[in-house]
């Protein structure tokens, strides 16, 4: 396990920034280049037998980082084509000096060069891309995607946005990428994510020290982030918490089951199902080690928060849209327990998420962590603008709660502004229910007294954990929660 600061994430200002700073303490733009280049070449030499090559430089330091792979590549013997895109002219400083140095030809862009090749170096653009790509350049990237050559990209694939993940007009399909110092959002974010391949982060001699002043809040997220609760040798059931669970209507009780059987895989002492007698009597027919407790309507169920003396509650699950909804979360709100808001809980206050938000608000001591899907976000928060990390930090701030927005990319946002972007989830995740069990990790882990961000995010990387584990197809819902305990003995 690595530290904190290993897995923070540099969007492009922030890199130059760490450029400069590391500039400043003695270290030369060249030198920083000439690393970068001999960095994507040993990647590139530890992986693959020599091949026909064709290097793409673009016009800025993303193509001088071209020229040095090219030479370098060229001087082990490798046949080595070379196109620029862009003045060769106006290149500038270190760009200029490795294009001095490059003793081949430089060629005009012609579709056979990408044809004759069996590999190809993407050094276009990088961190300086600030607009669509178009004309040229575009025809170059569509050709290099339609021939399925090996593309190596130098630091993004060109045309993804590193500090978004967006395709900005079209980008290159690269099978490694090979980035400097630390990734960046984009290689995490889709479709920025799809788009880079392998990913490899390499030392180029930018210091550790520029991170203090950089001061990032957005990571990877990784265990090294969180600590979770350990069962004291000198506890109980009752130290180690106790999670409700508001079960829905007797036609719609899965959901709650999944989440409360979760909740209780998570470590949490306790776990109840609370709702309807006739649902009750469904979930009678399923679980065993998890309790019962009538909670017809918000009156009956302050009642069980009180009794259970409930550490964690999670509403959402097929918990039903409407007023009842809304007078259960208001009333959880209230009870002093962290609270999960999921699906139903959330599409209650679509037409008034203020209400919501004045909820969350009424004790910030205690956290709130929603689980929307985009769906459920956009209800409640209607269309944002910016990456997917800037649209769930957004939404944090505004409604005072933690908010993991999911997906293949789950971004996990705090309302201080604090992200991180979770990478481990496979596809075979998308299935009905899981976002039940998910919400049911986070309960049980708040309910254990985790801390919500880390509550969220650990949740979050446990669930894909978990069914990378499983690792095959027809993975089910039903089976992650037996899969938790294998997850949590690998992270103890
Ligand atoms: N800094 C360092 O110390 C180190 C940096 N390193 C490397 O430098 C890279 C960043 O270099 P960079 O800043 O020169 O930007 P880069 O991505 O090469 O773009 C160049 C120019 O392209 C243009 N342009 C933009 N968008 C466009 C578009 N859509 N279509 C067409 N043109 C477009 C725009 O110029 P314009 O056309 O606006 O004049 C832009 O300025 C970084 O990714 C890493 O590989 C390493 O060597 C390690 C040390
Ligand atoms: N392609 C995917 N790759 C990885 N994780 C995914 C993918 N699709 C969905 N997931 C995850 O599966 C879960 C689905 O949750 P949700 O949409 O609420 O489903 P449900 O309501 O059926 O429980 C989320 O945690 C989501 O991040
Ligand atoms: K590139």
């Amino acid at each position: 396990m690595g530290e904190i600061g290993d897995y923070v994430l540099l969007n492009p200002a922030e890199m130059a920034e760490a450029d400069r700073l590391t500039a400043e303490s003695g270290v030369s733009y060249a030198r920083l280049m000439e690393n970068a280049g001999t960095a994507v070449t040993e990647a590139i030499l530890e992986r693959y037998y020599q091949m026909p090559v064709l290097v793409l430089c673009g016009p800025g330091n993303n193509g001088g980082d071209g020229f040095v792979v090219a030479r370098q590549l060229k001087e082990k013997g490798w046949p080595v084509h070379l196109v620029m895109h862009g003045d060769r002219a106006k290149l500038k400083r270190e760009a200029a000096a490795n294009a001095d140095a490059w003793t081949g030809r430089i060629e005009a862009f012609n579709p056979d060069l990408v044809s004759d090749a069996d590999m190809v170096i993407d050094a276009l653009l990088g961190a300086g891309l600030d607009r669509d790509v178009d004309g040229e350049l575009k025809t170059i990237i569509e050709a290099v995607n339609a021939a399925r050559k090996t593309v190596v990209a130098v630091d993004v694939p060109s045309g993804v946005d590193g500090g978004t993940g967006a395709v900005r007009g079209a980008a290159i399909e690269a099978t490694l990428t090979v980035t400097f110092f630390r990734k960046k959002p984009g290689h995490l974010l889709l479709p920025g994510r799809e788009k880079a391949g392998e990913v490899i982060v390499a030392d180029i001699g930018i210091r550790e020290d520029v991170l203090g002043p950089i001061a990032g809040t957005l990571w990877e997220n990784e265990p090294a982030h969180w600590q979770l609760p350990h069962a004291d040798p000198a506890g109980h059931k009752y130290t180690r918490g106790h999670c409700v669970v508001v079960s829905g209507g007797p036609l719609q009780t899965g959901a709650s089951r999944l989440a409360a059987e979760a909740a209780l895989r998570s470590g949490a002492g306790l776990v109840s199902l609370a709702g309807h007698r006739d649902a009750l009597m469904v979930h009678a027919n399923h679980v065993t080690s998890i309790m019962l407790k009538e909670a017809p309507q918000w009156s009956a169920l302050e009642q069980v928060l009180g009794q259970t003396k409930a550490r964690s509650v999670v509403i959402g699950p097929a918990a039903g849209v409407g007023q009842a909804t809304i007078e259960n979360v208001s009333i959880i709100m209230q009870s002093g327990a962290a609270v999960v808001l999921d699906a139903d809980a959330l599409t209650s206050f679509a037409d008034a998420p203020e209400e919501l938000f004045r909820f969350i608000a009424f004790d910030p001591s205690r956290p709130v962590v929603m689980t929307p899907h985009t769906g459920e976000f956009a209800r409640l928060f209607g269309e944002i603008e910016g990456s997917k990390v800037d649209v769930a930090r957004i939404a944090a701030a505004r409604s005072g709660a933690i908010v993991i927005l999911k997906g293949s990319d789950t971004v996990i946002a705090a309302p201080d502004g604090r992200a991180f972007i979770n990478s481990n989830a496979p596809a075979i995740l998308g299935t009905a229910g899981s976002g039940d069990v998910l919400a049911g990790i986070v309960g049980g882990l708040l309910a254990q007294g985790m801390p919500g961000v880390q509550a969220a995010a650990a949740a979050v990387w446990i669930h894909g954990d978990a069914a990378q584990r499983f690792g095959m197809p027809g993975l089910i819902s039903e089976d992650l929660p037996g899969i938790l305990p294998e997850v949590l003995e690998g992270l103890v």
